[in-house]
């Protein structure tokens, strides 16, 4: 194996998307598997390679994240964590890589604008690259731009995402992102027609940037999906992406794994580094 490999932990390893980005990485010529981390202590010193399904690779998963750091930082190349795991865990998890300089590729949704900012403050501190993507699929960012082209033309628009229901947190860290996307464009959305109230809370939605609302809808039988409707006089614009497998996630997470290390800041979104 070359020495220019990049070595790669994943956490979150026995985890829906922590499987796939094993098997990923593990086929990458470019990349080196070095370790999982989750912390169910059944897990503790299994093969990461049986526990993603894929046969033994002869990397053990570990259920200590700073142990795991720390034997990163002997490999001769700069290190990278990819983070799946749970939005209560992953501010702590970055800030840990961080500290031990190594590379943060973050898939994990959930994290508050202030734990963004200060992730930020703390990445430019240590002049360490470090990537969080809210979606790694290239169908949404494409959804994404297509949804700022239209919003130059309409002013109503709603977002509606649905997701499998072992998802934590509602709304999805993707359609915040497509909210602020089309809040960052300098208009505001949804100008009121009637004096509205809700006779069930929340009947309208979540209220995100500049009056976008976001509908959470969580159910077995679906995956990841979400739809942006556009409204005006007469006509409505429904664009929609739906996720089928979590393969659909790997190019982007391969990407954002090479691109993090040429990185010294923190950058939010796939679109940045395509
Ligand atoms: N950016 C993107 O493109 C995508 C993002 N996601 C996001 O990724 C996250 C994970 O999703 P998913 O894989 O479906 O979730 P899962 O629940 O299937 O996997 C999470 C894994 O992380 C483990 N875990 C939980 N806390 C920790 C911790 N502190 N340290 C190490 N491991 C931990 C869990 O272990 P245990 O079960 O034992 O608790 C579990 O194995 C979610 O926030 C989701 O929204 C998902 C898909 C795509
Ligand atoms: O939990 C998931 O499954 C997903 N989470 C991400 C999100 O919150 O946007 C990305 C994708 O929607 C799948």
């Amino acid at each position: 194996m070359s020495d220019q490999t990049i070595p790669v932990i994943v956490n979150g390893a026995a985890g829906k998307m922590g499987k796939e980005v094993v098997k990923a990485v593990s086929q990458a010529e470019d990349m080196k598997l070095i370790g999982g981390v989750d912390l169910n202590p059944d897990r503790n010193g299994q093969d990461v390679g049986e526990v993603a399904g894929c046969g033994p690779l002869e990397v053990p998963i570990l259920n200590q994240l700073e142990s795991m750091l720390a034997y990163a930082t002997q490999e001769r190349q700069l290190g990278v964590m990819v983070d799946f795991t749970h939005p209560d865990s992953v501010y702590d998890n970055v800030r840990s890589a961080i500290a031990y300089g190594i590379r943060p590729v973050v898939g994990t949704t959930g994290l508050s604008p202030q734990q963004l900012q200060e992730l930020a403050e703390f990445a430019d501190k240590a002049s360490t690259g470090c990537l969080v993507i809210p979606n790694f699929s290239i169908g949404m960012v494409l959804l994404q731009q297509a949804a700022i082209q239209a919003s130059k033309y309409f002013d109503h628009v709603e977002i509606i995402e649905l997701h499998h229901d072992q998802k934590a947190d509602a709304p999805s860290g993707t359609a915040i992102k497509t909210a602020q996307l089309l809040g960052e464009l300098g208009k505001s959305y949804n100008p009121p027609k009637v004096n509205e109230k809700e006779h069930l809370a929340g009947a309208r939605g979540a209220s995100a940037d500049e009056g976008i609302r976001i509908h959470s809808v969580r159910l077995p039988g679906l995956i990841a999906h979400q739809e942006i409707l556009f409204g005006s006089p007469g006509e409505l614009y429904t664009l929609r992406h739906d996720t089928s497998d979590r393969l659909c996630y790997m190019p982007g997470v391969l990407l954002a794994i090479r691109k993090v290390l040429q990185l010294k800041t923190l950058v939010y979104g796939l679109e940045k580094i395509l």
